[in-house]
């Protein structure tokens, strides 16, 4: 254990118990990680021995998303900071260990601008001011970073001047956004946004693969342990190539455009935000890769509908969100039956639940568990899984004599009653592709193979906000391609 780690002197920080933030400042950060990892086992272990949770060397402002509420006080004096747990009260802050430095400061420059650009706090109760909150992102390895003005109302007095002052005394501002939010809620971000300065977005590196964020879309908040994480999920993957990956929960594509870099041959992601997938697709061409797709929708639902379509993953990536997954989900994951399930959890409580339903209705055996520490100071607990199918504990050793005669079975009997015994073969998309590849020399996308399938009236899934759909017209297949599709399909007795 590095001094580092000991070196946290119990709740150090002025504000620990107000702001609620830090649930574990009390500890020293080897405490901290003894009391995840006892957390986790007792979760856990019933299902198997979970490995020693990876923490980091430098715990502090690994946070490279910062959010900070505004409003001001009875003697005029305007305060920025975050909501004490459970309340709408202000706690001010104007550094904090775990959030990135150069966050924290854009935050108070922002606030001591506001008096001499002569623009209010937003006032909650009477619903009336401009500033409410204010979003910072930064991409720890590109230095690149976003700020989002979340106002109540969408006049911006002097906007561009505001603009020119801020990104003057901090050039790494590489876009401004308004997000205008006049809802009485508890939700930050509003639905209308303006990108005042930039692209509206930045880009950051994670192992080794270009990625975009936007204001609504979610990406880890932790870079340097995500790739901890992310490494994990990789590795127990086990890609050889050629594998088809479903990424579920996919975020902005992180984790299934790693596993596309790592050899998995067709990978498919699918995330409920709209503007995660749109910077999902984006990714994915920024980091040259062409055999990824993405769909945007409910995971359940998507995940229902590809195991009716009798589709068969080699690999499942989930990362669903705290709540974590669900039974439509967990029910078809059970029915496609992948080889291999990771499961990265940010809950241990609902991964929990999860494992234990797969446990009871399926073969999946828990094979590994690695909690990695994504939130130091705080209770939260991030967990990666490694699911494939039990081994048969058993055999029964029967001896059986073929040919004619007494007690003996007559081989013509057996491969007749093997042959109407034989399960009907799930046809996949990848068997058609493979089918048409050695018979005709080229390939078919999975697209052209679900047009056909529409056109000929079969059951299918056709996922209604198809990335396709998103960004570019969709292609249509060539006749010599239908015909091929065509044939494949009447091969494998689909038609
Ligand atoms: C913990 S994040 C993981 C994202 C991504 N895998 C990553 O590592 O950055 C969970 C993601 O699930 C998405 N999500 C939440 N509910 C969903 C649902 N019902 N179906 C699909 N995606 C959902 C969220 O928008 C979020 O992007």
């Amino acid at each position: 254990m590095s001094n580092t780690k000991e070196n946290i002197k119990r709740g150090s920080c002025p504000v620990y118990k107000k702001c609620g933030g830090c649930q574990l400042q009390n500890l020293t950060y080897t405490e901290q990680l003894s009391f995840k990892q006892k957390k986790v086992e007792k979760l856990l272990s019933k299902f198997c021995k979970a490995d020693k949770i990876i923490g980091m060397n430098t715990p502090y402002h690994y946070r490279n998303k910062v959010q900070a509420a505004f409003r001001t006080d009875k003697n005029g004096k305007i305060i920025s900071g975050v909501y004490q747990s459970g309340t709408h009260h202000i706690v001010g802050i104007d550094e904090c260990m775990t959030e990135d430095v150069t966050a924290d400061k854009i935050i108070v420059a922002v606030r001591k601008m506001l008096k001499s650009f002569k623009l209010t706090t937003y006032d909650e109760d009477k619903q009336r001011g401009f500033l409410r909150h204010i979003l910072v992102k930064r991409g720890f390895a590109t230095n690149e970073v976003m700020l989002v003005l979340v106002t109540g109302t969408p006049v911006f007095p002097s906007k561009n001047n505001f603009v020119k002052a801020i990104t003057k005394q901090f050039p790494e501002i590489k876009t401004v956004v308004q997000n205008i939010n006049p809802y009485r809620t508890n939700l930050v971000l509003g639905d209308v946004q303006k990108v005042l300065y930039g692209k509206g977005y930045i880009e950051d590196i994670l192992c080794g693969c270009k990625f975009r964020i936007s204001p609504k879309s979610f990406y880890q908040i932790n870079p340097v342990q995500t790739e901890v994480l992310y490494n994990k999920a990789i590795e127990f993957a086990n890609l050889k190539g050629k594998e088809t990956v479903l990424d579920t929960y996919c975020g902005i594509g992180t984790i299934g455009i790693v596993a596309a870099k790592h050899g998995a041959g067709e990978v498919i992601g699918v995330e409920l935000n709209k503007d995660a997938v749109k910077d999902a697709v984006q990714n994915a061409r920024a980091n040259n890769l062409k055999n990824i797709r993405f769909y945007q929708g409910d995971a359940g639902e998507f995940m229902e509908a590809v195991a009716e379509e009798s589709e068969k993953p080699d690999v499942v990536f989930m990362d669903p969100p705290r709540a974590g997954s669900d039974e439509k989900f967990l029910s078809s994951l059970i029915k496609m039956s992948p080889k291999t399930v990771v499961y990265i959890s940010c809950n241990p409580e609902t991964l929990a639940r999860d494992l234990a339903y797969l446990d009871k209705n399926s073969t999946y055996k828990i094979q590994k568990i690695q909690p990695v520490d994504m939130f130091p100071h705080t209770a939260h607990i991030e967990t990666v899984v490694l699911l494939s199918h039990k081994k048969a504990d058993s055999y029964i050793h029967i001896d059986v004599e073929f040919g004619e005669g007494e007690g003996k079975i007559p081989v013509d009997s057996i491969a007749k009653r093997a042959e109407a015994y034989k399960p009907k073969e799930k046809v996949t998309y990848k068997m058609i592709k493979e089918y048409i590849e050695a018979k005709y020399g080229f390939k078919v996308h999975t697209a052209y193979i679900a047009e056909v399938k529409r056109n000929l009236g079969l059951p299918m899934y056709d996922a209604p906000n198809a990335v396709e759909e998103l960004k570019q017209p969709r292609k249509h297949p060539t006749p010599e391609k239908v015909e091929a599709i065509k044939d494949a399909l009447r091969y494998f007795a689909v038609i």
